[in-house]
């Protein structure tokens, strides 16, 4: 535009100088923008992690939980497997794993959540970010873990458990392995999988397979090793053209 066609001022200075209604920020589209640069984050700050494994777990794990103790361990046992450890970054039982690895000279990521009942991230987080959103954070799970150990847990730990089976079971992603460590716990779910789910035709046995339960933290993670050794030398670097 030229002449009388052009806008007095400039550009710059219309964004400078105007303070006019503030809110579309609560917005959908405003917040598509919120969500994609969480995707941004998370990719950009995960992109060179290596291999990973996630651990799920109770935010409610006690320190003088034996669970604890367990998911310290398998924390340990992955760093000293040349494992990036990642969890929701939260107390309880992702503390311990963070813990765990940290203390094993590993990477200890993770992964926090907003929630109106704000804990932060664990003082063993060493690489953290912080999520508003479920589901962009999720991704970085099954995008960034080549496996998930599965401690003791409740709602949030099912969901996330659920999920990754789900993911395998629909082919979104390559097979990965899933260990519910804990035998007394998981052993009442597991047997309703197989006894009336499966029994029911509303799961494949192959489904299942996907599953190991156990309380042996080395087999956990020489599980996990295995299946990195499977993936191939890529396993690394994991990069696929789209
Ligand atoms: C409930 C309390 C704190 C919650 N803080 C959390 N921080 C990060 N991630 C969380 C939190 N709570 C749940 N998660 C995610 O779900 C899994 C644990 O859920 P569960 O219901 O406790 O089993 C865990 O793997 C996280 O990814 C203060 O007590």
């Amino acid at each position: 535009m030229r002449r009388s066609q052009v806008d007095s001022g400039t550009t710059d200075q219309r964004l400078l100088d105007s303070r006019g209604p503030s809110d579309w920020v609560h917005t959908d589209p405003w917040r598509v923008l919120r969500i994609q640069s969480e995707f941004v984050e998370g990719f950009g700050a995960l992109a060179e992690l290596g291999p990973a494994v996630g651990v799920f777990g109770s935010a409610r794990t006690r320190a003088d939980d034996p669970a604890y103790d367990v998911a310290e361990r398998v924390g340990a046992g992955l760093a000293e497997a040349g494992f990036a450890v990642i969890t929701g970054g939260g107390p309880g039982a992702m503390e311990a794993a963070n813990k765990g690895a940290s203390e094993a000279g590993g990477i200890s990521v993770g992964l926090g959540i907003e929630l109106p009942f704000e804990t932060g991230l664990n003082p063993w987080v060493d690489r953290g970010i912080n999520f508003r959103y479920f589901f962009a954070r999720k991704t970085m799970f099954v995008k960034y873990a080549q496996g998930f150990v599965v401690l003791p847990g409740g709602l949030g730990t099912f969901d996330e458990l659920f999920e990754a089976l789900t993911l395998v079971q629909t082919q979104k992603v390559t097979s990965f392995p899933v260990v519910l460590l804990g035998v007394d716990y998981w052993s009442g779910l597991l047997a309703w999988l197989r006894d009336v789910v499966l029994e029911q035709g509303k799961i494949s046995a192959g489904d299942l397979d996907l599953l190991t339960l156990t309380d042996d933290v080395d087999l956990a993670v020489s599980l996990m090793v295995e299946a990195r050794r499977g993936r191939g030398p890529t396993a690394d670097v994991a990069e696929q053209p789209e």
